[in-house]
This record gives structure tokens, C-alpha cells and sequence, in this order.
């Protein structure tokens, strides 16, 4: 492709060498480069992609795109300098793969918790409505039937637009997309073009990444902020960020709500293990999904499909049929009347959430077994928090690895034991290989108690020592029910 219809939105400070050169692939990797690659220099957080200029030039790099230029160019390679090379990257990957988001209908999904659920929700929802969907999410990317693993949330800039004109070649006519943070604050989503944007809810996560909860939410507004004219802007307002959200878009406002008025509301009228009955603009329906935090979920689905002009009934009748995403409050019996729960709760919140909506909805006399563990390598300081939140809200706790990555379980643990209070020393055991940990829940449960596994989810590995080995709750969790006489 040529230099200039790639370079076409982006801002450039200076140029220096030839513009009408031919690129025949984009990246951002050193280690990838080829002959007529154009190669960005990024900053990162490990690492400056500055070091690696001379190294891609010698692998046939022509054109590289850079924040600084060297002191030295060399001859037939042609310098671009911008102001920051990730927004420029958004850009160029978008027009190399011909603008896919501006040819399909783009609804991204932001928030601490709820995306996942609320984009595969959407997902599910719009192939039932008979169109052809894509779907870009933390468990899996999907075009249709068609399942493409997923590395991130939120794929990198040249991976997404691929990802996207895949769809657009499929004759998607929507994708429902989430927006981590981090994609935001790397600017993963320049050059997007988006037609609706949604957000479920902001706490306490990732303060490794950003320092500052201030930091946190300003990721989440920017999203907001750069939505276009056209697109519509929906925010949960029981939320207390809610509507800082919507502060300074220029997309079309609209609010959801089960607390107060919104442009969208629902009430919960009961909330059981059998689903939610919730009236959902003054629609009385009954759901299978479980806890009042799904309910914000669906009446989020439910206004984003209202906001694309589907029709009420039919869109009411499909979601009541849905149960989300895999790995979230993915709930099993076992033949001993034991009830186990698989979720992907890995923040303070979704902890207090999936502990409270199975307190609400408990018959009072089971035990609640929680065994729950924290990332190595994330945010280090919600680790007594969750901890904490926890042992408040069930009988029994289990303190176990989740993905230790390259940290010590060791220390992950005594730092989540911080969080444990004199009174609920008592409640709590710690054991660090997660298989024996639910094998003990498995133990210690007698009929109808209720065991929580938290914070792996839909995950298939364990990540110790940056090696993932195998590793399923959900598989463990019933050959350990299985096992029990
Ligand atoms: C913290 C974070 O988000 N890191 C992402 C980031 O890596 P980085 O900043 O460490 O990059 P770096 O290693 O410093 O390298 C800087 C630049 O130099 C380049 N480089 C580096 C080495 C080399 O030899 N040659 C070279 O050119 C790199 O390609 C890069 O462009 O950029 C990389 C390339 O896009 C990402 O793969 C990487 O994601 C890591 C693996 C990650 O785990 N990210 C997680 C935290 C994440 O993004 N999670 C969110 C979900 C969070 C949520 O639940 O809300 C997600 O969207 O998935
Ligand atoms: N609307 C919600 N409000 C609060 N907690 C929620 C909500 N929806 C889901 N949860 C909790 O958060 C967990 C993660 O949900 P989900 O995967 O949908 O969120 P996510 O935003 O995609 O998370 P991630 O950032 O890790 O991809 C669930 O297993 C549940 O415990
Ligand atoms: N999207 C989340 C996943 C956390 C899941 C948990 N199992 C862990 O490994 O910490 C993150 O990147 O923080
Ligand atoms: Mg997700």
C-alpha cells in the first residue's frame, strides 16, 4: 500500500525522506520486521520501541514512524515523526485494513466489570435476531459460529483491525467489542470508528497500570469523549461515575437504571438461583440469569439493542433465554445436593457482588465456601480487599493461587491474609496448590452448602513462572464432586 493513503488522518510533525514508497506490512514488534515494513516505534512499559530503529532497518524496514528521530538518518528509509506514535498506529492499522469500523456497526463496551457478560449477551442476542455478528471479548473473539482465540481483552491495534475486516468480509453487520482501560490508555482504539458506546460500572482494579483510581476513570471517559457525533453514549447511572461518563462526549446521551429514572430502567421484582424476574420498562420478564449485578447486564443488552432499533418484544423474549458468558456464575449440583460456582469475580466488587447476590438468595442454614486466590503481577493492592470482602460474606475461606505468573504464591497469599480481621482469623485457611484448595471445599461441604470458586472463570490455564499449564475450575471442581461418596 502507499505511504500517503496509510498516513491519510494521521498528524504529522515532519517527514523526512520520500512519501510515494510502498509498504507492504505495518508492525510494531521489531522481531517482525520484513522487507518494506513500516515499523512504529512505540513507548511501552517494559521497554522504548526507539532502541529497535536500527535493528528493523537492517531487516528491510522502509519507513518507520517515531516520536524522536535519530541524530543519524539513513538514506532510503523514510522518517515520520508524530506526536505519539500508539495514536498514529491506531490509525495507519485502521486505514491498512480499509477502515473495517466504519463498515460494520461498532458498539464498544467499557467498565470494570460487566463487559464480557454485556458483549456476549449483545452477541448472542444479535445472531439469534438473525444477523450476522461479531464479537471481540476477554473469553473469545467470534464472527458468527466462528471462534478466534483471544490474547487480550481489547487486541492490539493491527490484530483488531484485521480481526475486523474478517468481519466485515463475513457481512457482519454488528460487532459488540470491549474497551479495557488498558486499550484506552494505549490507545488500542485510535482510528476506530464507533457506533455506540456503553458502560456498566467502575471500581477498584488495575492500579498497577494506572497509580490513581483518578487515572482509572479518566481511561474510561476518554473512550467516551472520543465517541463521534453519531454515536450513542450509554452510561449506568446508579453508578456515582456514571455520569461523569457522559461529561464531555459529543455522542447522543442516554442512561440506564434499576435505582432511579433513566432513559432505560428495570426493577427487580425476584432474584433466585432458577434466574431474575425483572420489569423491564414496566415489561414484567423472567430471566435465567443470576444475581441483581446481571440484571444491570441485561437491562444494559436490553437498552443498547433498543438504542439499534431492534423491536422490544422479540429482543425481551431472546435475552430471557440467555446465559452470558462462560464462567460467570456458572453454577453445578452435585449428586450430594452440594451447589458449586464457577466466576470470574477477580475485583473487590465482583467479589462482594457474587457474595451477595448468593446471600440474598440462600435458604439461610448452608455454609458458604469461598476459595479465592489473586493475580501475580496485577494490581497488588487489592489483594487484602478482596481477602477482606471474602471473609465478611461467607462461612468459610480458602486462600489459594490463582495465576501467580512470575510472583511468589507464597507472598500473594500473605499479603491477601492481611486483609483477614482478628474475628475472621477463625473462618480462613490458606493452601496454595488451587487443586487441593477445592479439593478440601469439596471435603468440608456437606448438602446444600455452597462452594464459591472466584476469579478464574472461563480460564483453561494457570500461568506459574510465565508457563501456563493446564488448569480448568470448572473440570476440578466436578471430578471433585464426582469423587466424594
Ligand atoms: C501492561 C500492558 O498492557 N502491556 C501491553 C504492552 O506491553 P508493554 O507496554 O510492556 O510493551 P514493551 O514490552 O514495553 O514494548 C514496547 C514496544 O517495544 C516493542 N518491542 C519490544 C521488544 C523488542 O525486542 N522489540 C520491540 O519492537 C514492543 O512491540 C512494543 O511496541 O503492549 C503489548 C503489545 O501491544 C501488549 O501485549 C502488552 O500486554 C500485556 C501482555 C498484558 O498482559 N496486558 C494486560 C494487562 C491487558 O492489556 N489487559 C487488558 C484487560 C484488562 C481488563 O481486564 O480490563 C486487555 O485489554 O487485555
Ligand atoms: N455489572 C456488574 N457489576 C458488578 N460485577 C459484575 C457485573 N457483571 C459481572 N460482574 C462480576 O464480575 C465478574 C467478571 O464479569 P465480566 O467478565 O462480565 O466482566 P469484565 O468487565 O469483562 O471483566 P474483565 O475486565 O476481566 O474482562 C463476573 O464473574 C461477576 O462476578
Ligand atoms: N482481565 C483481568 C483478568 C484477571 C483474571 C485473574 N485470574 C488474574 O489472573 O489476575 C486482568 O488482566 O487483570
Ligand atoms: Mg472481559
Amino acid at each position: 500500500m502507499n505511504l500517503q493513503d496509510l498516513l491519510y488522518g494521521v498528524a504529522i510533525k515532519h517527514i523526512v525522506g520520500k512519501t510515494d514508497c510502498i509498504v507492504d506490512s505495518i508492525t510494531f514488534d521489531s522481531r517482525t520486521v520484513k522487507v518494506n515494513t513500516l515499523f512504529f516505534a512505540v513507548k511501552g512499559v517494559q521497554t522504548d520501541g526507539h532502541q529497535y530503529i536500527a535493528q528493523t532497518i537492517d531487516a528491510g524496514a522502509n519507513v518507520i514512524v517515531c516520536e524522536l528521530l535519530p541524530d543519524t538518518i539513513p538514506a532510503n528509509v523514510t522518517f515520520v515523526q508524530v506526536e505519539n506514535s500508539a495514536v498514529a498506529l491506531g490509525i495507519v492499522a485502521s486505514n491498512f485494513h480499509g477502515n473495517p469500523s466504519s463498515q460494520l456497526k461498532l458498539i464498544g463496551i467499557t467498565g470494570t466489570n460487566g463487559k464480557t457478560t454485556i458483549a456476549t449477551l449483545l452477541f448472542q442476542l444479535f445472531r439469534k435476531l438473525d444477523f450476522n455478528v461479531g464479537l471481540i471479548s476477554t473469553v473469545q473473539n467470534h464472527i458468527n459460529e466462528e471462534i478466534i482465540p483471544a490474547t487480550h481483552t481489547t487486541p492490539n491495534p493491527i490484530a483488531l483491525n484485521a480481526l475486523l475486516r474478517q468481519m466485515v468480509e463475513a457481512d457482519c453487520e454488528y460487532c459488540f467489542m470491549e474497551v479495557s482501560s488498558h486499550a484506552v490508555a494505549q490507545h488500542r482504539i485510535s482510528g476506530l470508528f464507533f457506533t455506540g458506546g456503553v458502560f456498566s460500572n467502575i471500581t477498584h482494579d488495575h492500579l498497577d497500570f494506572h497509580l490513581t483510581f483518578d487515572n482509572y476513570l479518566k481511561a474510561k471517559k476518554e473512550f467516551f469523549d472520543t465517541l463521534p457525533k453519531t454515536a450513542f453514549a450509554l452510561t449506568n447511572i446508579d453508578d456515582k461515575n456514571g455520569m461523569v461518563m457522559l461529561q464531555n462526549t459529543h455522542a447522543y446521551k442516554k442512561t440506564y437504571a434499576l435505582k432511579q429514572m433513566g432513559d432505560f430502567n428495570a426493577k427487580i421484582i425476584e432474584n433466585k438461583f432458577s434466574g431474575l424476574n425483572l420489569l423491564v420498562d414496566q415489561t414484567d420478564v423472567f430471566f435465567k440469569m443470576v444475581g441483581s449485578f446481571n440484571a444491570y447486564n441485561l437491562l444494559a443488552a436490553y437498552a443498547t439493542a433498543m438504542l439499534l432499533e431492534q423491536d422490544k418484544l422479540k429482543v425481551l423474549t431472546i435475552l430471557s433465554s440467555l446465559k452470558g458468558a462462560e464462567g460467570r456464575f456458572d453454577y453445578t449440583v452435585s449428586k450430594q445436593g452440594i451447589v458449586g460456582i464457577v466466576d470470574y469475580a477477580h475485583t473487590p466488587d465482583a467479589v462482594q457482588n457474587v457474595l451477595s447476590t448468593i446471600t440474598n438468595i440462600r435458604k439461610g442454614t448452608e455454609q458458604v465456601i469461598t476459595v479465592i486466590g489473586c493475580g501475580g503481577d496485577r494490581d497488588k493492592t487489592k489483594r487484602p480487599i478482596m481477602a477482606r470482602v471474602a471473609c465478611d460474606w461467607s462461612d468459610k475461606v480458602i486462600l489459594t493461587s490463582d495465576n501467580p505468573r512470575t510472583e511468589n504464591p507464597s507472598s500473594i497469599i500473605a499479603e491477601m491474609e492481611k486483609g483477614v480481621s482478628p474475628t475472621n482469623q477463625r473462618k480462613v485457611i490458606s493452601i496454595l496448590d488451587r487443586k487441593e484448595a477445592i479439593k478440601t471445599a469439596c471435603h468440608i461441604a456437606k448438602a446444600g452448602d455452597i462452594i464459591l470458586l472466584a476469579g478464574k472463570g472461563h480460564e483453561k490455564y494457570q500461568e506459574i513462572n510465565a508457563v501456563r499449564l493446564h488448569f480448568d475450575d470448572k473440570e476440578v471442581l466436578i471430578e471433585q464432586l464426582n469423587l466424594l461418596s
